[in-house]
Parts: C-alpha cells; sequence; structure tokens
C-alpha cells in the first residue's frame, strides 16, 4: 500500500498516477470535504477541479489507516510538514518520500532536514520537477527527479514509483534536488512580477538565467552538485514555472506586477504558493553561507511591501560585473 499524506493539488495528482498503475492507495487530506468527495464522487473539486479521479484512491482524515503503507509520499506543505509528520503514524519506519518544495521558517531547515528530525529511521527520498498537477493526474509526459541517499532504497523507488507516462530519474544528490525546488519557487514570483508589469520577454530571459546563476552558487555553497541544479529538479522546473500562469508563484507574481498588495494577494489563500514564505528564508540561508541572491532578495523585499518600480530600478542599478 502507497499512502500520500496531503490532499492538495500535488497529493491528489500522486495519488492518481500511484493508483492508475495499480497500486492500493490511501489519501490523507486535512479537509473533511476532500475526504468526502474523493470517496464519494471521485473528484477533488476544492485543489484539483475537472479532474476524474481513480475509484481506488480511498481518502481518509484518519492518519492511523495508513499505518500499513511502506511507502508514504508525504505532501503538505513545507511550513506544515513538521505538525503534520509529527502526528503521523510512522513507528514502522516507512520509506518517506518528500513532495514539498520550500526552506522552514525559522529553523532554516530543507525538507529532508525536517524528516529526519520528526521521523528519525525512515529512510528519506525527495520527488521534485517540472511537474504541474492537473497535466500530471491527467496522464501526460512527465520526467521527475528522485533523489535519495540510499541507492538501493532509490533503485528500489523509481521502479515502484514509474508508469509510462511519468518518468523518475535517480540521483543521490537530496540537497541539489531540494534547493532547486524551493528557489525556483522564488524566481517564478520575479518572473511573473515582469509580466505583470509589461517588462518584456527580454526582461524574462534574464531573470531565468542570473536567477539560475543565484540558484547554483547557493546550491554548490550548500554541497550540491551542478548537474542536479541543471536537471530536471533545478533548471527545469525553473523553466516550466517561470513559462506559465498555471504556476502559483508565477500568478502571484503577475499579480504583484500589475500592483495589487501582496499581503492582500496573500491573505486567506487555500492554494499555497511556496515562494512567498521561502525567499525570506532564503535570504537568511544565503547570508549564513555567504552567497548574494540580488533577485530573490528583490522578491523577499517585494512581499514585505516595497513598491515594484523601487525594487525593479534597484536590481538595474547594480553595479556591472562578470558573467560567470
Ligand atoms: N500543485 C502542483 O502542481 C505541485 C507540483 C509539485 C510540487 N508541489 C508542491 O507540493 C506541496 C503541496 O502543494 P499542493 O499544490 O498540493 O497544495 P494546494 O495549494 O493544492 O493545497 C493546499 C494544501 O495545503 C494544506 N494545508 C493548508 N493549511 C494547512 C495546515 N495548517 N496544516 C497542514 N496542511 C495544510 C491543505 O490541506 C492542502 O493539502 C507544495 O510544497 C508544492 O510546492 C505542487
Ligand atoms: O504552481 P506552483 O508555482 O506551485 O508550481 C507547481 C510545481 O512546483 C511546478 O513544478
Amino acid at each position: 500500500m502507497i499512502a500520500v499524506l496531503g490532499g492538495g493539488a500535488w497529493g491528489t495528482a500522486l495519488a492518481q498516477v500511484m493508483a492508475r498503475g495499480g497500486e492500493d492507495v490511501r489519501l490523507w487530506a486535512r479537509e473533511p470535504e476532500v475526504v468526502a468527495a474523493v470517496n464519494d464522487t471521485h473528484a477533488n473539486p476544492l485543489f484539483l477541479p475537472d479532474v476524474a479521479l481513480d475509484p481506488r484512491i480511498v481518502a481518509t482524515a484518519d492518519m492511523a489507516a495508513l499505518a500499513k503503507a511502506d511507502v508514504w509520499l508525504v505532501v503538505a506543505p513545507a511550513q506544515h510538514l513538521r505538525t503534520v509528520l509529527a502526528a503521523a503514524p510512522v513507528a514502522h519506519h516507512p520509506i518517506l518520500v518528500l513532495c514539498a518544495k520550500g526552506i522552514e521558517t525559522g529553523t532554516l531547515a530543507l525538507m529532508a532536514e525536517v524528516a529526519a528530525e520528526v521521523a528519525p529511521g525512515c529512510p528519506v527520498a525527495v520527488l521534485s520537477g517540472p511537474t504541474f498537477a492537473g497535466e500530471v493526474a491527467r496522464g501526460l509526459p512527465t520526467a521527475i527527479t528522485l533523489a535519495c541517499a540510499d541507492s538501493d532504497v532509490g533503485a528500489a523507488l523509481v521502479k515502484r514509483l514509474a508508469r509510462p507516462a511519468f518518468r523518475p530519474y535517480l540521483t543521490d544528490d537530496v540537497t541539489g534536488a531540494e534547493i532547486g525546488g524551493a528557489v525556483k519557487n522564488v524566481l517564478a514570483i520575479a518572473c511573473g512580477v515582469v509580466v505583470g508589469r509589461k517588462l518584456g520577454e527580454n526582461a524574462r530571459a534574464a531573470i531565468i538565467s542570473r536567477g539560475f546563476a543565484e540558484m547554483l552558487r547557493f546550491g554548490l555553497a550548500r554541497g550540491a552538485r551542478a548537474e542536479t541544479l541543471t536537471g530536471l529538479s533545478g533548471l527545469g522546473d525553473l523553466v516550466l514555472t517561470c513559462g506559465s500562469v498555471q504556476s502559483r508563484n508565477m500568478s502571484l507574481g503577475v499579480a504583484i506586477g500589475e500592483g495589487q498588495p501582496a499581503s492582500d494577494l496573500l491573505a486567506n489563500r487555500r492554494t499555497v504558493a511556496e515562494g512567498a514564505a521561502t525567499a525570506p528564508v532564503l535570504l537568511a540561508a544565503a547570508a549564513a553561507t555567504g552567497v548574494e541572491m540580488p533577485i530573490c532578495a528583490g522578491v523577499a523585499t517585494l512581499l514585505g511591501g516595497a513598491a515594484v518600480d523601487t525594487v525593479i530600478g534597484a536590481l538595474l542599478s547594480r553595479p556591472l560585473r562578470s558573467e560567470g
């Protein structure tokens, strides 16, 4: 049995992929209306509208129902991972596949570090890459990074999770996979601002490429490998998320660029835009590592309420420097 912890768009899409591949899937959702909709109508209109779900997905509000699963896809948002996992019945040490993209506020911890603290003894892997949930749930072709420090566990997981149109690529660089996914969300907000402010396609390409330089600097300083950061979970996801308003992070940036206050946009939203929480934490982590990340800093400043034109002006007036 495979357990899915989190009934948002991504947890539901992953449950669909696993169920379609013949797995017995238990999906834990926090919202009673999601549990009822998945079980009664095989749909999740709250988080993944317009997708007919496989009737083999069984949703539950009771985490005890997941206890028999040997593999857990953990899909709670980054800022809630600690609380959700702390309540989970994992004493039998299932494999935890961490699917959130972010850095924890306060601790500056990556998701694998949080899991190691909260669920000691559980083998951990990270699943991250260019994967809009709606496309994955509809069975469209997708490739993704599966990162696991234990090569035997990783190889078994890749076989277990792979489907004809869902292709995991294995690496042992867990930090690299995590950093790519966390940083690209912040950069997608920046790209959205460029689009919302109508600054043009040249500016968007500049943000993607200079933003990638920031991801690379920070990742390498934290021990990630360049091949991971240029792979699916890094550059691949950056290109996807900076190229489509299907992205919640990018569309948040578009609205900020159009002049809507970030605080209004973030108040009371039901879906996550992980980059908003990650931006200030990333800056603190970058400072602790001695790495400069001016575009990510600009995003954090905007989210704090700075005027869009002031932030853009500050980025454009930075000293000229060499590209490398
Ligand atoms: N949606 C995608 O296309 C996609 C793809 C890949 C990775 N991800 C990542 O997956 C993670 C989950 O995103 P999503 O898109 O499934 O979420 P979502 O925006 O669809 O839904 C919000 C989720 O947050 C949960 N939540 C809200 N408040 C909570 C709380 N206090 N405690 C615990 N959980 C709470 C809700 O139950 C729900 O599962 C994020 O880190 C996201 O970056 C999303
Ligand atoms: O909608 P976003 O911005 O959270 O992006 C979703 C996925 O992370 C894309 O890979």
